[in-house]
């Protein structure tokens, strides 16, 4: 972003904020020209402290900025684009949204508008710079298409998806940093049964899970040829992989990966 340019974030809640923090980290832009809005603007007191302008009123923010990321709940939005639509004009700002289940038409028909939409699904890791954030549109110029893939590409990786993946792509990668969490936590726990105290244990489950996720990335490897590497002979590794395995641990993460990506398809249209 160049210094004259302004973004605002219109639901600045825990991905809304991620998102500004992973910004400014990455030097793309100064507080000062990220506008958040929330309606409990008390919440936001410590960003404003920090030099972000903060706000409730949305129209205002809209009609300052260049870009305009969509970040409430899907239940939220309709309201929300009722509220910004006068300020919209279709020459002058980018919509990027990251709502789950919402398409770039559902959001043009709602508006009745011809802007360009460009969907964005960031996961929280974005705050410190790591998040896997699939991309997609559906009428993005190729220009906006980069644009908004560099802004991303800033604080992590992207990947450009077909439109009709994105709800599983925010099972996959958005609700993936909860799953991966909850199995950190759970080996954390295994290893204070086995003797660590709390902390340790949970230093070295996530530092231990790090290592097997790099192990992909730097190798581009295959999970099953690193675990072949793991698992001696009789030992204790794959005595133990066994044992999840008959309790069910793959099949678990692959039904609820299943059973979220539903879900967040339903997200926008129930009641
Ligand atoms: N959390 C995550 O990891 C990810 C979330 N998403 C998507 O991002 C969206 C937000 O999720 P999440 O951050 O978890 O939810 P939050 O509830 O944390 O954030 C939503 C924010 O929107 C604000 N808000 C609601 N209505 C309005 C309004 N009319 N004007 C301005 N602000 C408003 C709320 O604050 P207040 O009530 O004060 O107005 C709240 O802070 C969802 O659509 C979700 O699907 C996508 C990827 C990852
Ligand atoms: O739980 C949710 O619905 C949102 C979408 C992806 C991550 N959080």
């Amino acid at each position: 972003m160049n210094a004259n340019q302004q973004i605002a974030i219109l639901g600045s809640g825990n991905i809304g904020l991620s998102l500004a923090k992973g910004l400014v980290t990455a030097n793309i832009c100064q507080p000062s020209q990220v506008i958040l809005t929330r309606r409990n603007i008390e919440a936001l007191a410590e960003y404003e402290e920090q030099g972000y302008q903060t706000t409730s009123a949305n129209l205002k923010a809209v009609k300052k900025a260049d870009i305009v990321v969509l970040a409430v709940l899907p239940q939220q939005l309709n309201k929300l684009l009722d509220e910004i639509k006068p300020a919209i004009k279709s020459e002058k700002q980018l919509l990027v949204s990251v709502i789950s289940g919402v398409s770039c038409d559902d959001i043009r028909r709602y508006l009745e508008m011809n802007i360009q939409v460009v969907r964005a699904m960031p996961n929280t890791a974005i705050a410190i710079g790591q998040s896997m954030t699939c991309i997609a549109t559906d009428n993005g110029s190729p220009k906006n298409v980069n644009l908004v893939r560099s802004l991303f590409n800033t604080v992590g990786v992207t990947i450009q998806i077909n439109e009709e993946l994105m709800t599983s792509a925010t099972a996959l990668c958005a609700c993936g940093i909860a799953f991966f969490l909850r199995s950190i936590r759970a080996a954390s726990q295994g290893g204070t049964e086995i003797g660590f105290h709390a902390q340790d244990a949970l230093r070295m489950a996530a530092q231990t899970a790090k290592g097997a996720a790099d192990l992909l990335l730097q190798l581009s490897s295959h999970p099953e040829q690193e675990i072949d590497k793991v698992t001696s002979p009789k030992g204790c590794t794959i005595a133990g992989l066994n044992e999840m395995e008959h309790h069910g641990f793959s099949s678990a993460m692959i039904k609820g990966i299943k059973f979220s990506a539903e879900k967040a398809g339903e997200l926008y249209h129930e009641d």
